[in-house]
This record gives structure tokens, sequence and C-alpha cells, in this order.
């Protein structure tokens, strides 16, 4: 290059340079013209560039929901109430486009969004309808409400003793103040492992909750926004040595990984003498595939040592913060409110009248205010918080009444839907009440924490069991003083998932008489 810039004179490189400039503001003067999206309103930048959300993920540190918020004021179509801002997709904002863009069996997760996975090779990442046929029925049996119910309940009911004796143990009053953010997040997390590999991590008995684990999730979270937006970084991620990630701050995800190609490597050795009392989700893969079970060649093909690794890092993950996150919003927002707290303890006491004797799930389900409850904590928690993209199938789609053409990439954030004051009024105030009322079934279908259609949660009877042991044993069996302002609105970071302050709750416990 050195050598060949001597050789063109000044005015042939300025010549040159004002080429290309022309060039390229042409080319891309004509796609903005061309492009189908022009009718809708947003931000002109927003047209020309991803870049203008990765300013909002990356510099403003996940500040991407709060700018698509200001943008649906700012562009509001008054008329219609429903509310669009154009961008590289659209993003919805009326509650009604929800089922339209979700439900629809057309529409497939936008790989641009989610290669932004360092593991291709998972269900939850899938954007391929084939590759999701593949892969699904493989781990869905194991996620059906029967399956739970045979081989989780235990599990379950034994993690949550464990975090209620390392509560009482070490957190009662006058001790130090339990995170109860890292206690409900390591309880989840030592549940999924325990159900993926037949083993627990036992971060739950780790002191003060504090666990490499529970880091290396966070890092994993936030660098979210950095694949996103850069196919570079994605590659260089994936091939990054040890050594390199070690000196970027990236040991607690690599000693993750690690960790799990090691106890897929265990699953690969013992499974024949797999326990078949407990059953585990990777161990009855592979006896499975020893019993013929999967002998199409696509089964076979699909797996693979990879494929567990991948499907073990993302399985961990989406099974352990999203439920964790309910169980604190809840739990915050009970503790702001005496009346409350006191009908819920109410209800479990005289349904759980010995608390020493543990309780079957059945129960807990016909409880109507813990039920309420849960909805509340999940509406208000949001399941994921960014918007889950789509791509329009073929002959396009109607959404919100509005024609959007085919390929067009599509999303609406769940909490878009949960806080309307249209479906939920007051929709910030934590009111399980509304939950309860005579036309209550018409807010199901808003609540959306679990996504909606054929791509939503594939955990959601696993979650709904997790949340009430949690919660109904955390309430029948201790009271809780919270160290931390509890009657405050609380803020999250977007990654993904929301990710909440340090401070979000802190208590200290006493057992119930
Ligand atoms: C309160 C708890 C939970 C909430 C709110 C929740 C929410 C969600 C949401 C919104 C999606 C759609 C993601 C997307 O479209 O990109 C999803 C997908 C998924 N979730 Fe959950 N989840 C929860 C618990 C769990 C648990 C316990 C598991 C078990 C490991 C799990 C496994 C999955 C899987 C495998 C998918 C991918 C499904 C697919 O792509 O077809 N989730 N979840």
């Amino acid at each position: 290059m050195s050598a060949f810039l001597p050789a063109l004179d000044f005015v042939t490189l300025v010549s040159l340079v004002c080429a290309f400039v022309v060039l390229g503001v042409s080319v891309a003067l004509y796609q903005d013209a061309s492009n189908s999206l022009n009718r809708f309103p947003g931000p002109y930048l927003a047209r020309w560039t991803g870049y203008y959300q990765a300013y909002f993920d990356i510099v403003k540190d996940g500040g991407w929901l709060d700018h698509l918020q200001e943008l649906h004021r700012k562009y509001a179509i008054k008329v219609r109430s429903s509310v669009l801002a154009r961008m590289k997709y659209l993003h919805f904002s009326d509650p009604l486009a929800y089922g339209d863009i979700y439900s629809n069996p057309k529409s497939m997760k936008d790989p641009k969004a989610y290669g932004a996975f360092l593991q291709p090779l998972a269900t939850l990442v899938q954007t391929d309808s084939r590759e999701v046929s593949a892969r699904k029925p493989l781990i869905s049996p194991f996620f059906s409400r029967q399956a739970v119910l045979n081989n989780l309940q235990e599990t379950i009911t034994f993690t949550v003793d464990k975090l209620l004796h390392q509560l009482t143990a070490n957190h009662s009053t006058g001790k130090i103040p339990a995170n109860l953010n890292l206690a409900y997040r390591s309880t989840a997390f030592d549940i999924i492992s325990t159900y993926c590999f037949a083993k627990s991590p036992d971060i739950v008995s780790s002191p003060a909750f504090q666990s490499e684990t529970l880091v290396g999730l966070d890092t994993s979270l936030s660098s979210v926004k950095f694949t996103t937006h850069s196919r570079i970084i994605r590659t260089l991620a994936s091939h990054m040595p040890d050594w390199l990630g070690t000196k970027l701050g990236l040991k607690a995800v690599l000693d993750q990984t690690k960790d799990i190609v090691a106890m897929v490597d265990e699953t690969l050795r013992t499974s024949e003498d797999a326990d078949s009392d407990h059953r585990t989700i990777f161990s009855s893969i592979l006896e499975g595939v020893r019993n013929g079970e999967y002998a199409s060649r696509r089964e076979s093909q699909t797996i693979t040592r990879a494929w567990l690794i991948d499907e073990g890092v993302v399985l961990r993950f989406a099974g352990s913060d999203t439920t964790s996150n309910a169980c604190t919003i809840g739990t915050r927002c009970l503790l702001a409110d005496p009346r409350m707290l006191e009908k819920l303890m109410k209800e479990l006491d005289e349904a759980w009248p010995d608390k020493n004797t543990p309780v079957k799930l059945e129960i807990l389900e016909r409880l109507p205010y813990l039920t309420a409850v849960i909805k509340e904590s999940l509406r208000l928690s949001h399941g994921t918080v960014s918007p889950m993209k789509r791509v329009i199938g073929a002959g396009g789609a109607k959404i919100a009444g509005l024609y959007v053409p085919e390929g067009t990439s599509v999303a609406m954030g769940n909490t878009f839907v949960h806080l309307s004051p249209q479906v939920f009024p007051e929709p910030t105030r934590f009111y399980p009440e509304r939950w309860l009322e005579s036309n209550s079934g018409v807010l199901e279908k808003y609540l959306v924490a679990f996504g909606k259609g054929p791509r939503s949660c594939l955990g959601v009877n696993l979650a709904w069991c997790e949340m009430y042991v949690i919660l109904g044993s955390i309430f029948r069996k201790l009271d809780l003083k919270p160290t931390v302002d509890v009657s405050s609105p609380w803020k999250f970071k977007e990654y993904f998932l929301p990710v909440y302050e340090e401070n979000i709750l802190h208590v200290t416990v006493r057992e119930r008489p």
C-alpha cells in the first residue's frame, strides 16, 4: 500500500476518494428510497445503520429499551393508537401486535440477533425451522408437566430446603444480610444443572451466595451487547485462546464452559450406569441412543458432543436467572406491602399447617393468592426484556392491522405489553388482586413473560413448579426483614434478561413459629 500511494498524484487521489464517497452515498440513497419500511416513522439515522442501536446497547450500557420507549413517544401514530418506530427493523408497542408477531408460525427468529449467542447448536438459538424440529423434540419431553413432577419435584424441594438452611444459618437477625437475588439465582442454577447433568454444583451452599459461576453468567449476559453488533467480535470470542480470555476478564465464563465440557464428557462416559429413578436430560438422551430410540439419520446427526455442550450452556442460562428474577421481584414487592404479605402468609398457613412436613405441588398450585402473586411477579420481571426479533415469512403478515412485507425483522419488547396502562391499569404497581377480579381472564393473554407461539418458553412447567416451591416455602417458613429500601422503583440493565442493581433485595431472616 505504502509503495502504491506515492505513485498516484494528489489530484487523482482526491478524485478517487470523491468518486467512492459519491458512489457510497448514491447506493445508500437508492436503497433508502426503495426501502419499503419508509412509510413507518422513525429516526433517520436508524435507517442507515444498525450501529444506531449499538450506541445505546454499548455506550449507554443496556440503554436501548429506554430509548425505544422515547422513540415510541416521539413517533406515535396517535390516530391508530398503534405505535411504530422504524429502525433496521420495526418495533411495535401496541399490545395487540404481540400475538401477531410471535404466534405467527411462518415467522422465524432473526439470525442476525440470535447469532449473538456463542452456542450455535442450542435449541434457543436456532433460526432455521428444520434445525428447530431436529433439536426441540429431543429435549421438550423432559419439560412436560408430568416429567417435571416425576423427575424434578424431589430435586426442587431438596435444593429449596438447602436455600432455607443457608438463610437461617448465616443470615438470621443480627447477622449479615443475604443478597436474596443471588440466593434465588443459585437455587435455580443448581436445579437446572442437576436436571441436565445429575450433578449439582451446589452454589446455593456458597458463603453469602457468592460464586464465580454467577459472575460467569453475568459476564456472558453483558457481553451479548458486543456480540450482537459485531461478527468479528463473535468470531474472536469463539476462537479466543484461554490466556487471552483470562487477560480480558473472561475467566469466569471460560471456567463455566470448561465445567460444562467436563460434565458432558462425564455423562458420555458414565451414562450406561444412569439411575433410572432420577432421569436427567443428557443421560436419558444418551441412553435413548444406545437403545436405538433415535434411529433416524437426522437424530443421530444432531446428538453430538458439541450439541450437548451448547445445549447445556444455554439451558443453564435460560433456566436460572429468569425464574429467580420473578422470585426476586415478587419477594421485594411483598416486603414493601405488609397487607399483601399477611394475606399470602395466611393462605399458606391454612393450606400447609405443619411446615415441617413437605407440601405437594398440587396443593400450592391450588392457592389463588400465591398464584396471583406469581403472575404479578412474572409481569413485573418480564422474562426477557430485549425485544426478541422475528423475520416475517413468505407472503408478509398483518401486525396490529398493518401490512408488513416478507423478510422484515419485527419485534415487541415484553415490557411494552406488561407496562401498558390500557391492559394493566397502574401498570408499575404490584397488585396481585388484578388476577383475581371477575374479568381477569382477559389479562392472561397479555402475560407474555414466557413469550408466545411456537418459540415460547420450553421450561414453563419447570419454572412454575420452582416459583411455587420457592415462594411458598420462603413465606411459609421465614419472616424476612429487608435491609434495603424496597418501596422505591427498581432499575435494571437490558442485557437480554433484566440485570438488577446489586442491592435489589437484601434481607435478614427469622424462622416463623
Ligand atoms: C420464569 C421463568 C422463565 C421465563 C420468564 C422464561 C422466558 C422465556 C422466553 C421469553 C423465551 C423466548 C426467548 C426467545 O424467543 O428468544 C424462552 C425460551 C426458552 N426457555 Fe424459558 N423462561 C423461563 C424459565 C425457563 C426454564 C426453567 C427453562 C429450562 C431450562 C427454560 C428454557 C427455555 C428454552 C430451551 C427456550 C427456547 C425455546 C425455543 O427457542 O423454542 N426457560 N423462555
